[in-house]
C-alpha cells in the first residue's frame, strides 16, 4: 500500500526559466538570508556568551548530525546513477567514516573528530554516541533528512547539501571567536572544523556545478529552490531547539525547558528540578 500524500511534496513550478546564473543567484540569496550563520544563538556562541554546559548541550545534539551525515550520503549514494556521481559521494562518506588503519592512507573521519569536541567539553564519549541524552527536536529535524533525501528527486537530494556553500564563512568566525572567549576551548578540540575548510568548498562547487547543468525546467529549478530552503530551516531548527530548551548564557537555567530524558547539566537542576546527568560527563583523570 503506498501513503495518499508525499512526505515532501515537490513545490509549484516558478513562473520562469532562470539562466543557471541567475539560479545561482537565487541560491546564494536563500543562504544570504536563511543560513544558520543568522541565527541569534550562532552569534551569541561566538561572541562568547553561552556557558560550557550550553557548549556541551550543542555538541552533545549536534554530534547526531555528524553522525548521520554519513547516513544520508550513503542513502543517496545508493539512488546515484553513475560511477562518477557514486564516487564523489562515496569520497563524502570517507571524509566522515574516516578509513580502517590498515588503509593507505588511513585517515580519522569527521564523526571521530567531533567526539575530540565533545570529551573537551568533558562529556563522555559513552553518552554521546548513545543519544541517550538528545532533544527530541534535534532527532526529529535530523531524521528527515535522511528521509529528504531518500524520497525526493535526486536533483532535490544533492541540492539539499549545498548549506555546504555557506559553512566557510560560518566556520571561521565560529572558531576564531569560540577560541578566543572560552578558555577551556582549544585548537585541539576545534580540530573537527579545519578540515572542513577544504573539504566542504570541493563538495559543494561540485554540488553546485551538478545542480546548475540539471536544473533546466522550471519545475526543477524550484524544486532546487525548495531543497535549499528545507535545508536552511532544518540548520535553523537545530539552534532554535537549543535556545528554547537550555536558553542562553547565565540567565539560559532560568528560561530553560528541558524535555524529560535529555541532557540534564548540573547548572539547571535548581531552576528546573529534576537530576543532573551525572554519567553524561567524563569521570575525574579519564
Ligand atoms: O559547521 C557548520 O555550520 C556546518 C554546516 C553544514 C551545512 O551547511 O550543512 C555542514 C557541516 N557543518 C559539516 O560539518 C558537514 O560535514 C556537513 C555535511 C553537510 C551535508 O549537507 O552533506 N552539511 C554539512
Amino acid at each position: 500500500m503506498t501513503s495518499a500524500l508525499p512526505a515532501f511534496p515537490a513545490p509549484p513550478a516558478l513562473d520562469t526559466l532562470l539562466t543557471p546564473d541567475q539560479l545561482e543567484e537565487r541560491l546564494r540569496a536563500i543562504g544570504a538570508e536563511r543560513y544558520h550563520r543568522n541565527h541569534p544563538l550562532h552569534k551569541a556562541m561566538y561572541a562568547g556568551e553561552l556557558t560550557r554546559e550550553q557548549l556541551q548541550a550543542w555538541a552533545l545534539n549536534r554530534y547526531y548530525y555528524q553522525a548521520q551525515i554519513p547516513v544520508k550520503d550513503a542513502t543517496l549514494m545508493a539512488r546515484l546513477p553513475t560511477p562518477e556521481l557514486r564516487r564523489e559521494w562515496r569520497r563524502r562518506i570517507v571524509d566522515h567514516d574516516g578509513t580502517e588503519p590498515a588503509d593507505t592512507p588511513a585517515t580519522e573521519g569527521g564523526v571521530t573528530r567531533w567526539l575530540r569536541l565533545t570529551r573537551g567539553l568533558e562529556l563522555a564519549d559513552s553518552y554521546v554516541t548513545s543519544l541517550e541524552g538528545l532533544l527530541p527536536g534535534t532527532r526529529y529535524a535530523v531524521d528527515a533528512y535522511v528521509a529528504f533525501v531518500r524520497d525526493r528527486s535526486v536533483l532535490a537530494a544533492i541540492a539539499s547539501s549545498l548549506t555546504e556553500l555557506f559553512s566557510p564563512t560560518i566556520i571561521p568566525e565560529r572558531m576564531s571567536g569560540m577560541l578566543r572567549h572560552y578558555p577551556f576551548i582549544t585548537e585541539e578540540t576545534m580540530a573537527y572544523f579545519k578540515p572542513r575548510l577544504t573539504q566542504a568548498p570541493r563538495d559543494s562547487e561540485f554540488a553546485l556545478a551538478w545542480v546548475r547543468a540539471h536544473a533546466r525546467t522550471p519545475e526543477t529549478q524550484a524544486e532546487v529552490i525548495g531543497a535549499l530552503e528545507f535545508k536552511c530551516g532544518l540548520l535553523w531548527t537545530l539552534l532554535d531547539v537549543l535556545d528554547y530548551s537550555y536558553g542562553r548564557g547565565v540567565q539560559g537555567p532560568a528560561q530553560a525547558h528541558i524535555p524529560p530524558g535529555s541532557f540534564v547539566p548540573e547548572g539547571y537542576v535548581s531552576a528546573i528540578g529534576g537530576k543532573p546527568t551525572q554519567h553524561a560527563l567524563l569521570s575525574p583523570g579519564a
